[in-house]
């Protein structure tokens, strides 16, 4: 447990208690909630509601599995597209016995009652969608259409004119425990790419304080197939991916200059990296290797340390003792980073390999972290749950 976010748990109640009606109902939650830093699953009597666009897909149904156990949100409405007028358990068996509403076409949503909506759309779909949402309305956007600042950089990486620059201004980048002092009063929160998240948690800090050189930073990453959407196509296939790896996106991929964005705000300077994808035969999963060039006297011990300082009051990302390898499995299903640093052979440089779960810090529980965040409760509501293990 991290005492820093529990105290701030304690002291930043942001009316969600008073969403129980009943008063021993609600002593009782705030009781356990500011004695226990897990939150209790019991759902207060008058949730806040939130939509979800895009609940037929991967990120959709791991929002669904998570809000499933938060007690402030209840899930008024889920849309989807080739799938709408289905019922959840219709799509996704595993689900059969919840009580959820139908999936319905976007066009068709009645956004009158819900306060905050979940995006889990593709790329170049959302800012259209968004667009037309009521103004009202708090938005986390899971999809790459809100994380570029330069609208032309969006234009020349994704292939398309951006069609909502107005809305673009507004947005705040969402890797939560960089940013969470803008997130807190956003509208609009853009969630990182999964890539980035790996690589941005580890990098930023160390980037600010000088420590590793701009340039000469080599990434490798590797995901799970999940990464690419239930959406995806043939060449995602069992048949295709399983039993071997193989590398895409080589010289060009869409999230670097997301990446260089990120690392060039945090040492105020350009940085430009090298950056290799990977698609590993597992269903979710990530880990990025980065390989830095240490500044004039830096150590290794010094750049884990001052991890391991700038981490040290969040409770989603850890900092491995000794040499731990890192591992996808011992993040898995949950909400946790896990960063260890290594030496290199090469004198002067760093090994540094970061694990995430792609569908949850990569994507869906760093969006509920940041949707906590904007509705002014406690940012780990709903996410405290284990990994998965085996
Ligand atoms: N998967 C991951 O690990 C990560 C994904 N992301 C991003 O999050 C977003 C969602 O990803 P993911 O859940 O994996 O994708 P999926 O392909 O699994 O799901 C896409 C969802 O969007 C709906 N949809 C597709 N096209 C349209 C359309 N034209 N209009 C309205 N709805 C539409 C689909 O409906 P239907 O099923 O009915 O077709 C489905 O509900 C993407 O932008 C993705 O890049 C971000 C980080 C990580
Ligand atoms: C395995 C795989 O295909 N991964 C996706 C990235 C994951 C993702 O969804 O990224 P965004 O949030 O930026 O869309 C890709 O390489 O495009």
């Amino acid at each position: 447990m991290n005492s820093m976010v529990a105290l701030r748990s304690v002291f930043v109640d942001g009316g969600c208690f008073s969403r129980f009606q009943d008063k021993p109902k609600m002593l009782k939650a705030r009781k356990r909630h500011v004695r226990v830093f897990a939150v209790s699953s019991q759902k207060a009597d008058k949730p806040i509601k939130v939509g979800i666009l895009g609940a037929s897909g991967y990120t959709g149904v791991e929002l669904i599995r998570f809000i499933a156990n938060h007690p402030y949100f209840g899930i008024s409405l889920m849309t989807a597209d080739r799938k709408a007028g289905q019922s959840i358990g219709s799509v996704f068996p595993h689900l059969i016995t919840q009580d959820l509403p139908v999936l319905v076409a976007v066009k068709d949503a009645d956004f009158s009652s819900v306060e905050a909506v979940f995006c889990c759309l593709p790329h170049g779909t959302t800012q259209e969608i968004i667009k037309g949402l009521p103004t009202n309305l708090k938005i986390v956007d899971l999809s790459a259409d809100f994380r570029l600042r330069d609208i032309n950089d969006y234009g020349e990486w994704y292939g398309q004119p951006h069609k909502a620059s107005e809305l673009q201004k507004e947005a705040v980048y969402g890797l939560t425990e960089i940013y969470r002092n803008k997130i807190q009063s956003a509208r609009l929160v853009a969630n990182p790419g999964c890539y980035p998240t790996t690589i941005l948690l580890p990098l930023v800090p160390l980037l600010k304080a000088s420590l590793t050189a701009l340039q000469d930073i080599l990434i490798v990453s590797n995901s799970g197939v999940s990464g690419a959407g239930r959406s995806a196509k043939e060449a995602n296939l069992y048949t295709e991916v399983s039993e071997g790896i193989f590398s895409y996106g080589i010289t060009r991929h869409r999230h670097v200059p997301e990446i260089e964005q990120e690392l060039s705000d945090a040492a105020n300077s350009k940085v430009t990296v090298s950056f290799t994808p990977t698609l590993m035969p597992m269903s979710r999963g990530m880990q990025s290797t980065i390989n830095v060039q240490m500044a004039p006297g830096v150590s290794v011990e010094d750049l884990k340390q001052h991890l391991k300082g700038f981490y040290e009051k969040e409770e989603f990302v850890t900092v491995l003792p000794n040499n731990e390898a890192p591992h996808t499995k011992y993040v898995q299903g949950s909400n946790g980073c896990h960063i260890n640093v290594f030496p290199d052979r090469i004198p002067g440089r760093a090994i540094i390999i970061s694990v995430i779960d792609n569908l949850v810090k990569g994507a869906s529980g760093q969006a509920l972290q940041n949707l906590n965040l904007m509705m002014g409760i406690p940012e780990n509501t709903g996410l405290s749950c284990m990994p998965l293990f085996p």
